[in-house]
């Protein structure tokens, strides 16, 4: 793998919400270093530091602030190995697909290829094996790539959920079916988000498209990777055990971190109790740790013992914004088990799980 020399890695996007936390994370990188900033046609040209609007609390890294901003095409960013990709959603489709082709590797957060046959879909804390798909993304590519790669993270709400989902399937077996009403903080609609007129004194019971996204990414990540008739490989949609999963997504007047009501209902019986659950989610601990990622949280899930914990001020930054914070762990009288999550929409639900997963990606020597 990396044999002691860092990565030159760029941030397209840089200038957005999800480009801020990637820089500010990746200013100290052990494994990369930034080399390349790009974001749209009205940021090119422009030194960082004027062409953003800095919202972190840390304040602008130095050795970024002078960066000249390019537009995102890959011919700016020939000296780089990996992207990682803020994108708006409305432009990542073409401009990540022309930087694979010109064989550096993405990690995106963008929805663009997360439903993609041969993109992985990857929160770390869960399914980095899937990373595994990239070589048959790249033999399948026209032309056929050797090095170029396209890996998406889940959306924000996905990822809060599949965590604790994933670690219940692990100790008690297949989860048959799952409700999930999520309480979405303002930044997950990146800046300036919600006019405050709209979101302040407010609830917004509606986030389009994001119901049926949480429903169908959570099967991606939850399934495994299985071989079809013509010896593809393809992704299995937890197809051996069915998973209904019912999402109803709300805006709430958070700046960031989204809190998630989860009620899910195990195959076998009897169901774990309360206490069983509290124990394995606490007991969990990450294959990217293990390996020695080092963005991964020591800690993957802390289990709240008070009643009124887990809060969006309080707990989004256990482990910088890596770890996922449980509470409320009680019996559910419609399905088995109920609780509540919270995750850090703008770090492990968004740049930090892309960090995670090409850390992993470079521990196993696919870059
Ligand atoms: N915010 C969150 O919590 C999460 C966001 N995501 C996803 O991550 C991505 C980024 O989200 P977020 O940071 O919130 O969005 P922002 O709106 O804050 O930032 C968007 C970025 O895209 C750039 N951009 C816009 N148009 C173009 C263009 N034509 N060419 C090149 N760059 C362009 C902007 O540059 P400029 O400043 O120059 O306009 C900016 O850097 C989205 O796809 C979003 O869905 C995923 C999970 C969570
Ligand atoms: N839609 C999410 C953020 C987001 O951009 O999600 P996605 O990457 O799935 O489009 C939110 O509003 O909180």
């Amino acid at each position: 793998m990396l044999d002691g020399r860092k990565i030159n890695v760029g941030v397209l996007g840089a200038t957005g919400t999800v480009g801020q936390r990637f820089i500010s994370l990746l200013a100290e990188h052990p494994f990369f270093v930034i080399h390349a900033l790009g974001a749209s046609p009205r940021s090119a040209g422009k030194h960082y530091a004027k062409a953003v609007n800095w919202k972190q609390v840390r304040p602008i890294p130095s050795q970024v602030r002078e960066i000249i901003v390019h537009e995102c095409k890959p011919e700016h960013f020939l000296e780089c190995e990996v992207v990682f990709s803020g994108l708006d959603a409305d432009v990542a489709g073409d401009i990540e697909a022309s930087f694979r082709l010109a064989e550096l590797a993405v990690f995106s957060n963008a929805k663009n290829f997360r439903r993609d046959p041969n993109v992985p879909l990857i929160v770390p804390l869960v399914n980095p094996t899937h990373l595994s798909m990239i070589r048959q993304q790249r033999a399948l590519h026209s032309p056929p790539l050797k090095k170029g790669f396209i890996v998406t993270n889940a959306n924000c709400s996905t990822t809060g959920a599949v965590v604790p989902l994933a670690v219940l399937e692990k100790a008690f077996g297949p989860l048959e079916s799952c409700i999930i009403t999520t309480m979405q903080a303002i930044s997950g609609a990146g800046y300036p988000g919600l006019p405050s007129f709209d979101i302040l004194d407010n609830v917004v019971p509606y986030i389009s498209g994001e119901e049926e996204k949480i429903e169908w990414e959570t099967l991606k990540i939850l399934g495994g990777i299985v071989d079809d008739d013509e010896g593809q490989k393809v992704f299995d949609m937890h197809s051996r055990q069915p998973l209904r999963v019912s999402a109803s997504c709300n805006r709430v007047p958070v700046i960031e971190g989204h809190t998630e009501c989860v009620s899910v209902r195990f195959a076998r019986r009897p169901p774990p109790s309360p206490q069983q659950v509290r124990e394995a989610l606490q007991g969990y601990t990450s294959d990217v740790y293990t390996m020695g990622c080092p963005s991964a949280p020591r800690h993957t899930i802390f289990v709240h013992e008070e009643a009124d914990r887990p809060q969006p001020r309080l707990d989004r930054d256990y482990q910088a914004g890596a770890g996922v914070c449980v509470g409320r762990v009680r019996q559910c009288r419609v399905l088995d088990i109920k609780f509540v999550v919270l995750a850090n929409n703008v770090a492990i639900g968004a740049a930090t799980s892309s960090i995670i997963n090409a850390e992993y990606a470079a521990i196993k020597g696919e870059i």
